[in-house]
């Protein structure tokens, strides 16, 4: 069998022996909400050209006309290192020839060296979608790579509906990964379109596939049935030699593959790839989720910020002893951390190992640890969560190793605040109006506040009394303010707890305050965030 067109050099791979083809910026951009500018698009080509995939597939020029825009700005000014962008489209349409058809000269027109076609190998598609039969949507296949291979692209065929057709009608499925294999495609892919592929299924179409045929195959799932890694991976075993996949499993309806996560578990634990950038994947695909602007999925595998985050008593104490005890890898060939959560889960070793992340020798104190868990537990009792308020953790700690004190850059004589109702007033103007008096080593501060809010005129009021002894605070910035009731069932008595998290710019940091007040528990949270950004500002108390 013929499998590779005269013309076609073949793309010099930088993984083992499976290639690794992105389309995040096609198949990821086809998910709801998504919308990227051309600029996005050659930011995260960028990204994913560090991240050190094989292919990067741009967009379907000729069919949307930022994607047009994106491969002749590509051309400018992408510098790539690793990868080589693929533009894609479909097969010439049914009755017409390549050459005339214009999609398919919008493909040529973009200059991409990789072309990437769409074609269907589901006879029902074939006769329902494109209405038509088989033997034209065969020639469709077979004169458009062989036109496009003749042009000197490397052509990538994307069998859609593959396994779906390949259960209906098998020698049909195959007879359209042999047309294009026959023509001139360097891989054929083949697609769960539709995601709802069970791995055992895959291995077993695979291997027939793989038996039949000599060409290179590639696996392309969606994540319908939650089985779009382990269908790749799947694939992969039985002889697939190239997926495709999106970074944050980005993509229509549940998304596609994980990219990240099918090249981390075939470079650390099948030795198939070697992903140049594997080591720097948490920020590249955090950078891509800031791009996108969707907030990145913690319990994302290998990369989510809980991916290796341990909350439980006993996984630290034997963590204590050898990380590898509680983790599938070491988080640094991911580029990301381990963490330790302080919660009422904890126990002596993870209150060690937090002190540890946070820069306290805490080994060989087991009373100081003793004491610090049961704060601990009991403040947890009462509805403080320190897991999501590491911050406010480190000033109890702080407290404690201090005799209770723990850094003081102020004392609090007495706050007050109110909100007043005006009718005449417009939909913006403040309601609210907080005093703070409070005294630092300059003396004593009386300041008062206006904002939107109670929470916000005491922020106000409190900055304005500390601004003159720490001007460092100018810089910080409330950036989320989160409030839940504890035991609603108490109606207005009932518990609140109040995270914060504060920037100033370079680093953010979360703080906690608990009362029966959401005005009180709403000051505890922003003097704890006061407090810790002038400690970590390396400010002493004036
Ligand atoms: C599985 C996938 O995700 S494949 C990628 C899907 N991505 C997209 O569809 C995004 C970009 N798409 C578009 O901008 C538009 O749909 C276009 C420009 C491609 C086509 O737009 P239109 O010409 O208005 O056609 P429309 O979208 O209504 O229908 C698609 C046409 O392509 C034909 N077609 C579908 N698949 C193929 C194929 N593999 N080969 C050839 N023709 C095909 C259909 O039969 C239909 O033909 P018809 O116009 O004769 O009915
Ligand atoms: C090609 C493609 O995106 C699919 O079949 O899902």
């Amino acid at each position: 069998m013929e499998t590779q067109a005269e013309a076609v050099t073949p793309a010099p791979s930088t993984a083992g022996t499976v290639e690794i083809y992105d389309t995040t910026l096609r198949d990821g951009a086809q998910q709801e909400g998504m919308n990227l500018s051309v600029a996005d698009k050659v930011a995260i080509a960028a990204l994913l050209d560090e991240l050190g995939v094989d292919y990067i597939e741009g967009g379907w020029p000729g069919a949307v006309p930022k994607d047009t825009e994106f491969f002749a700005r590509a051309a400018k000014e992408l510098d790539l290192r690793h990868a080589r962008l693929a533009a894609f489209g479909a097969t010439c349409r049914a009755g017409a020839q390549p050459h005339e058809d214009p999609q398919v000269q919008a493909l040529v027109d973009s200059e991409a060296s990789v072309i990437t076609l769409v074609a269907k190998s589901d006879i029902r598609h074939v006769e329902r979608a494109l209405r038509t039969d088989g033997q034209e949507n065969l020639r469709m296949i077979a004169a458009t790579v062989r036109y496009l291979a003749g042009l000197g692209r490397e052509v990538v065929v994307d069998a859609e509906h593959f396994f779906d057709g390949y259960r209906y009608d098998g020698e049909y499925a195959l007879a359209c990964v042999q047309a294009a294999f026959d023509a001139g495609a360097t891989t054929v892919v083949l697609c769960d379109t539709n995601g709802g592929m069970l791995p055992h299924l895959v291995t077993e179409i695979v291997t027939d596939v793989r038996a039949r045929t000599t060409g290179r195959l590639g696996m392309h799932a969606h994540n319908d049935s939650g089985c779009a890694v382990a269908n790749t991976l799947a694939a992969v075993a039985a002889g697939a030699e190239h997926i495709q996949g999106t970074v944050n499993g980005y993509g229509e309806r549940t998304g596609n593959a994980d990219l990240v996560t099918c090249a981390a578990n075939l470079d650390l634990k099948l030795d198939a790839v070697r992903l140049p950038g594997l080591a720097e994947a948490s920020r590249i695909a955090h950078a891509i989720s800031e791009i996108t602007n969707i907030a990145p999925h913690p319990r994302q595998p290998y990369v989510g910020a809980s991916a290796f985050a341990h909350k439980a008593g006993l996984h630290a104490s034997a963590i204590r002893v050898d990380p590898d005890l509680y983790q599938h890898i070491d988080p640094v060939a991911v580029g990301n951390d381990m963490r330790m959560l302080v919660s009422e889960m904890a126990g002596r070793a993870s209150i060690e190992l937090k002190g540890r992340e946070l820069g306290f020798d805490l080994s060989g104190q087991p009373e100081l640890l003793q004491r610090i868990t049961t704060r601990v537990k009991a403040a947890e009792a009462g509805g403080y969560t320190y897991d999501a308020a590491d911050a406010s953790f480190e000033l109890l700690l702080r407290a404690e190793l201090d005799g209770g004190r723990g850094p003081r850059f102020f004392e609090v004589e007495s706050w007050r605040t109110f909100v007043e109702h005006r009718p005449d007033a417009g939909p913006t103007a403040a309601d609210s109006e907080a005093t703070v008096k409070l005294r630092t080593g300059h003396g004593r501060t009386i300041s008062t506040g206006e904002g939107n809010g109670p929470v916000n005129a005491l922020d106000h009021a409190l900055r304005g009394a500390l601004l003159g002894t720490y001007p460092e605070i100018e810089d910080f910035e409330l950036i989320d303010y989160k409030v839940r009731i504890l035991d609603s069932q108490q109606g207005t008595d009932a518990t609140i707890r109040v995270l914060i998290d504060t920037s100033d710019g370079v680093d953010s940091w979360s703080t906690v305050g608990v009362g029966t007040n959401i005005i009180e528990a709403s000051w505890e949270a922003l003097t704890d965030s006061v407090t810790w950004g002038l400690l970590h500002r390396g400010v002493e108390p004036r």
